[in-house]
């Protein structure tokens, strides 16, 4: 498609030039010498691209720039001298200048990036529009689902703050974005932290931000994620895992609305939504005193909870369809389920939940090479490892255990394959829960043999 480019200029000679630089350019570009000439070309024509002169005999370039700019760009053409003019263009809308007199490489130059911007943002506008409008990216049809899914919808126009419970692996997060993407501010940020996985100073200065000089090496301000999310929703996973201190400034937001950053003196109102998730069973740790209880009933207004895969394994088949679809490699050999690996899928408890099936299928489709069919004998369910964190949510600890007693060998290619589990196969949440560097971790799991290497 050749662009069309308006050039609207008094000035004779000028025009003609810019005309004929953009015609060599390769752009279909007209001249016209007024502002009704150039309202006469607009009924006929719509322009990619407008250049105009801001001193025309019938119009000044700042009253005609609003009725331009929502239609194209526009490139406000200046008088050497005034800049301030040009300036003032840029705010109303102007994509660039170009000063008098005009230099033909520059204009090209000018043009060029012009178009390139504008057809980048284009783009991403389509794009952004194509994900809001897509449709959920929850699978299962599941009554114990659909109930989800009905909560979801309930709270979601709302700004009121949710609490989700369930398992590890359930599908948490996935929850959280969906009532992101139902609610009102679904073209804001979602913002997710996860709340384990750093020590509290940390995480309280990526939480709150901080001032310049809070404390050694806050060399200058940060803000931190709930300014980020501002007029979105900030997604806290793992909530049962943070400490009073940071308890007692999360429910101070959930009152009043109110925060600061670290280190600062004056207060700033967080104007977001708060998502939290949890596998632990917070009522029992406000009971005990682990949780603070008046944060608990704030959080606990809307809650949630997503049933553990066993409880729902007629989505069994449409989730192993969904992640073999989404595998590259398994779309182009058409990889499929046999009934009996099916079967042995559908039989298994799922300690792990959705997680530990995804992990499953992707296994089993590389064990499976180019065959398309995967066979039971592809499925490697966990083996020897029966109860982990996620059968028992309320408790802190974990419990490995064995068919014979175990060699240390064992234990520490268990507990990997735990911990792999557990954080989704990120090997920085690994390393940092065992205490190592990523390095030996990677060192363990070629050790070990584990698939995702
Ligand atoms: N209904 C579903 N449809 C498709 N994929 C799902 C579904 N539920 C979960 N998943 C996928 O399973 C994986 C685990 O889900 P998610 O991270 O949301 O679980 P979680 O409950 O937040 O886990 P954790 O407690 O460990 O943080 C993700 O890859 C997610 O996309």
């Amino acid at each position: 498609m050749i662009p069309l480019v308006l050039v609207i200029d008094d000035d004779v000679t000028l025009n003609r030039l810019m005309v004929g630089q953009l015609n060599r350019m390769g752009h279909a570009a007209t001249g016209v010498h007024s502002w009704a000439a150039a309202q006469a070309y607009l009924q006929q024509h719509d322009p990619h691209l407008v250049l105009l002169d801001c001193q025309l005999p019938d119009a000044r370039g700042r009253d005609i720039l609003p009725q331009l700019v929502g239609d194209c760009p526009v490139i406000i053409i200046t008088a050497y001298g005034s800049v301030k003019e040009a300036v003032g263009a840029m705010q109303a809308g102007a994509a660039e200048y170009l000063l008098k007199p005009v230099n033909l490489d520059e204009l090209q130059l000018v043009i060029h990036k012009v178009l390139d911007a504008h057809s980048m943002k284009q783009e991403f506008l389509y794009l952004k529009e194509q994900v809001q409008k897509r449709k959920s990216f929850m699978i299962g049809q599941s009554p114990a689902l659909k109930e989800v899914e009905n909560m979801i919808d309930a709270v979601a126009p709302s700004m009121m703050t949710v609490l989700i419970q369930g398992e590890s692996g359930v599908g948490k997060e996935l929850v959280a974005r969906e009532i992101h993407e139902r609610s009102q501010v679904a073209s804001r940020s979602f913002v997710a932290l996860d709340c384990c996985t750093m020590q509290e100073n940390l995480f309280e200065s990526e939480l709150f931000g901080h001032e310049k000089g809070a404390f050694t090496g806050a060399d200058r301000q940060k803000k931190g994620l709930i300014e980020s999310a501002e007029g979105g929703t900030l997604f806290l996973d793992e909530i049962g895992e943070i400490t009073p201190a940071i308890q007692a400034k999360l429910l101070r937001i959930l009152e009043t609305g109110r925060f600061r950053r670290l280190g600062g003196t004056r207060d700033l109102s967080a104007n977001v939504r708060v998502v939290a998730a949890t596998n632990r069973d917070l009522l029992a740790m406000s009971q005990e005193g682990t949780f603070r209880a008046d944060l608990f009933y704030r959080l606990n207004g809307f809650t949630i909870y997503v049933p553990p895969l066993r409880q729902r394994r007629d989505d069994i088949p449409a989730l192993v369809k969904h992640f073999i679809n989404n595998h590259d490699f398994s779309r182009r050999v058409n990889k499929h389920l046999s009934e009996e690996a099916l079967a042995k899928l559908v039989a298994y408890p799922w300690p792990g939940n959705i997680r530990e099936l995804k992990n499953m299928v992707e296994r089993a489709i590389i064990l499976s090479g180019d065959t398309a069919r995967i066979l039971p004998g592809h499925i490697m369910l966990s083996d020897g490892v029966v109860s982990t964190t996620a059968a028992k949510p309320a408790s802190k600890g974990v419990s490995l255990d064995f068919e014979q007693i175990p060699t240390l060998d064992d234990l520490e290619k268990h507990y990997l394959h735990l911990l792999l589990d557990k954080f989704n196969g990120h090997r920085g949440k690994v390393a940092r829960t065992l205490g190592i560097s990523e390095r030996n971790v990677y060192r363990l799991l070629k050790k070990y043999e584990f698939m995702e290497v």
